[in-house]
């Protein structure tokens, strides 16, 4: 039976992630959780889904719950509860509010599904991932973030278009802190399987601009339409189908590194990592000296947001 679990299913993000993940083949089970009060929502969300599932012909079970326990025996639980930022304030300004929430959520799915893999969603999503996994008690492979996932497809999609290509011809890859922090691995992109640094194009290609595109992108769409929901809906539906499929990608997710970049590490960060039904595993890899200046300086940022929030969360539960 495979099962996957939804916490903060009644937020913008978690309801379109749950249509998104249904589409996904051999799911017997979704499960929907909210907070107590949000019943009549939890009802509503689950009737629509349904509905959908019998208008496309898919045979998937949703079920809804305000108890963390019905939990027990999911695959994976995406973890969306908190809250989401509002034009003009940054990620990072929600570390605290958002780790009390995440804290308490990754300690029961800890105990009640000890075999899960513990994605989380919520932002600051890096800092969120090293809350998840101190506090889940789980092994560093169960437990990983959406990471810079979400930016490395944004700027894929900006290199297709200029390029006039398929985004299928591109790859590329963003690692550091999913925010301003954030690194492009340019020495890692190539069209078509061709360096994209050995294409002439590609000194006419407007970087600057591309890179502050996908920083701002984020803010954009919350500016314009509240918040950000397919992007984000779709790269979570995205990793779950790696997961559940045992695909092998390997995907930019927030996971905690060692020692595989550079010996730069002991936190939860945006870095390739192969992902398969065990979890995420990151790869070693070597970067341009440029690239490891400022990828140590992404973790640093994180590094510092993170150890603060979790000292807190420790002195508050003396
Ligand atoms: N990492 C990413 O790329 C990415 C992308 C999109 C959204 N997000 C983040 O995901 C989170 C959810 O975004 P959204 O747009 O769906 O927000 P939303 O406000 O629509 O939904 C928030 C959800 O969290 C729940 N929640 C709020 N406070 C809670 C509490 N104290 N305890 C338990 N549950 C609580 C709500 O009931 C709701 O289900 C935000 O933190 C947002 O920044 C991250
Ligand atoms: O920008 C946000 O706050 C939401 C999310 O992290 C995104 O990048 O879409």
């Amino acid at each position: 039976m495979v099962k996957v679990t939804i916490v903060g299913a009644t937020g913008n993000v978690g309801m379109f992630a749950a249509h998104a993940i249904s589409s996904i083949p051999h799911i017997d089970e979704i499960l929907l959780h909210g907070r107590p009060g949000r019943e009549a929502l939890l009802m509503g969300i689950t009737q629509d889904l349904m509905d959908s599932f019998a208008a496309r012909g898919t045979d998937i079970r949703v079920t809804w719950t305000t108890d963390l326990h019905d939990a027990a025996g999911s695959d994976i639980v995406v973890i969306l509860a908190g809250v989401p930022r509002k034009a003009g304030q940054d990620r990072l300004d929600l570390a605290l509010e958002n780790a009390r929430i995440v804290a308490p959520i990754a300690e029961t799915i800890g105990k009640v599904a000890p075999d899960t893999k513990l994605f989380v969603v919520t932002n600051p999503v890096d800092v969120m991932t090293s809350v998840a996994l101190r506090f889940s008690m789980l092994k560093p492979h169960q437990v990983f973030g959406l990471g810079t996932h979400l930016d490395s497809m944004r700027l894929k999609a900006l290199i297709a278009s200029y390029f006039h290509v398929h985004v299928s011809e591109v790859h590329t890859r963003i690692i550091g802190e999913h925010g301003d922090s954030l690194v492009p691995l340019w020495s890692a992109t190539t069209i078509g399987g061709i360096k994209i640094s050995n294409l002439p194009e590609f000194s006419h290609l407007p970087v600057k601009d591309f890179i502050e595109s996908v920083k701002c992108s984020g803010h954009r769409i919350i500016q314009n339409k509240g918040s950000t929901v397919y992007g984000p809906g779709e790269a979570i539906a995205t990793l779950v189908r790696t997961i559940l499929l045992d695909e092998n990608r390997i995907l930019t997710v927030s996971a905690f590194i060692h020692r595989e970049v550079h010996c730069i590490g002991n936190i939860c960060i945006g870095v390739p990592a192969r992902v398969n039904r065990q979890g995420v595993f990151p790869i070693t890899i070597r970067l341009d000296e440029s690239e490891v200046i400022a990828f140590r300086d992404s973790v640093e940022k994180i590094r510092a947001s993170t150890d603060s929030v979790i000292k807190t969360l420790e002195q508050e539960r003396q």
